[in-house]
């Protein structure tokens, strides 16, 4: 007989959801909640969910990383709540979907502490997936291509395990998010849970924070200020950008079909770090200097994702090309720095 321990047990049905979500005269609203609702994705994600209006949305942060002010205009609105929360303590609310994003994700951010980010991606998750199996919540994961490390193989598919150094400085975000998989997993195979894991490739766009570290961010801001662009040594690792309004797309898809993935949702389009800088100079400062800097330990040399599992299980592809998007993150920056266009 199968054991709870069993790796090749059957998964159990999911829990029941609460007795509104098929009631007749209730009004039975979807019940959301967004972990790290006010950092970057998350608000986007926040304000793509607000549209719809059978949907109630409560964000948990802790503001690390993440500002009130990107939620502003939802604050006082009857179908949105924010809670200063912290998940590496438990949670107890009634919710009918959790959209997991609470972590710091830019590099300088997740190394400041990271056994803070180790424990954030660990007991957060699992106080997360507490709270899914205690009301029966569908519970979606923002894993990262980070899970891939180094990657051995290009471009990276999701049968893919990976190439992680374990007592590097990036460890706590990319083991971190590991273990979450795992947790997801494991409450899926033994309790049944209804879950859904999204690795994401680098996505850009407007509400990045100024100062957030990552390699867009840093260059819009560099080439507004008429600072050198900083490319880290040796400038021909390589990323692939999603613009933010793709990603949320995607990961709205993943939360309502019926695949539990891991599922990779990002850009294709592959970019030396050399060339991104050379299509910021070329798009925002013709003028700006592009300098070499030293880079910091275990940069993955390359990466671009395989989206054909996001292509024929979610009709998903990314719609905005890096050439399109970035115009539309140096707007935002120019109005956040007070840059006008034609200075
Ligand atoms: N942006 C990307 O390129 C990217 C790529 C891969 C994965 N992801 C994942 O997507 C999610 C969102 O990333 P983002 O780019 O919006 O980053 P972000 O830093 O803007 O947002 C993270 C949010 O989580 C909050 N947070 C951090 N620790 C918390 C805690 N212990 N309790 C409660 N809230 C906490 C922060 O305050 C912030 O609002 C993260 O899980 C990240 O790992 C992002
Ligand atoms: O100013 C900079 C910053 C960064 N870089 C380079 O740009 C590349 C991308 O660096 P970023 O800090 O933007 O992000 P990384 O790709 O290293 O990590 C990100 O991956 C996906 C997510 O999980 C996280 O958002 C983050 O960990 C790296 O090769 C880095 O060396 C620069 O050349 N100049």
């Amino acid at each position: 007989m199968a054991t709870n321990g069993d790796q090749q047990a059957t998964p159990k049905p999911p829990p029941s959801p609460s007795p509104l979500r098929n009631a007749k005269f209730f009004q039975a609203n979807m019940r959301i909640l967004v972990t790290g609702g006010a950092g970057f994705i998350g608000s986007h994600l926040v304000d793509k969910l607000m549209e719809n209006e059978k949907n109630e949305v409560i964000v948990a942060d802790n503001y690390f990383t993440g500002s009130k002010d990107n939620l502003k205009k939802w604050i006082g609105h009857p179908r949105f709540e924010l809670i200063r929360h912290d998940v590496t303590e438990p949670l107890l609310i009634e919710v009918d979907q959790i959209y997991h994003l609470a972590c710091p994700a830019s590099p300088i951010f997740y190394k400041y502490n990271p056994v803070k980010t180790i424990k954030t991606n660990v007991i957060g998750t699992l106080n997360m997936l507490g709270l899914a199996k205690r009301v029966g919540a569908r519970i979606l994961l923002t894993s990262t291509s980070e899970v891939y490390g180094d990657p051995l193989i290009h471009p990276q598919t999701e049968s893919y395990w990976g190439n992680v150094n374990p007592i590097g400085v990036r460890s706590c975000y990319d083991e971190g998010k590991r273990v979450a998989e795992t947790l997801m997993f494991d409450y899926h195979r033994q309790h049944g849970i209804e879950i859904r894991i999204a690795r994401i490739f680098n996505t850009y766009g407007p509400r990045m924070n100024i100062d957030d570290g990552r390699v867009v961010s840093n260059f819009i801001a560099q080439a507004l200020r008429d600072d050198p662009l900083t490319v880290q040594a040796p400038g021909t690792q390589t990323r692939s950008f999603c613009y933010v309004s793709d990603m949320v797309d995607g990961l709205i898809r993943l939360m309502q079909g019926d695949n539990t993935g891991p599922i990779n949702i990002g850009n294709p389009g592959e970019f030396t770090m050399i060339e991104l800088a050379e299509n910021v100079k070329e798009l925002i400062n013709p003028k700006v200097e592009i300098i070499m800097v030293e880079n910091t330990p275990d940069d993955p040399r390359q990466r671009k994702p395989d989206v054909t599992k996001a292509k024929e299980l979610l009709g998903w592809e990314p719609k905005v090309k890096l050439r399109d998007g970035l115009p539309l993150m140096e707007d935002d920056f120019r109005t956040r720095l007070g840059v006008p266009k034609n200075k």
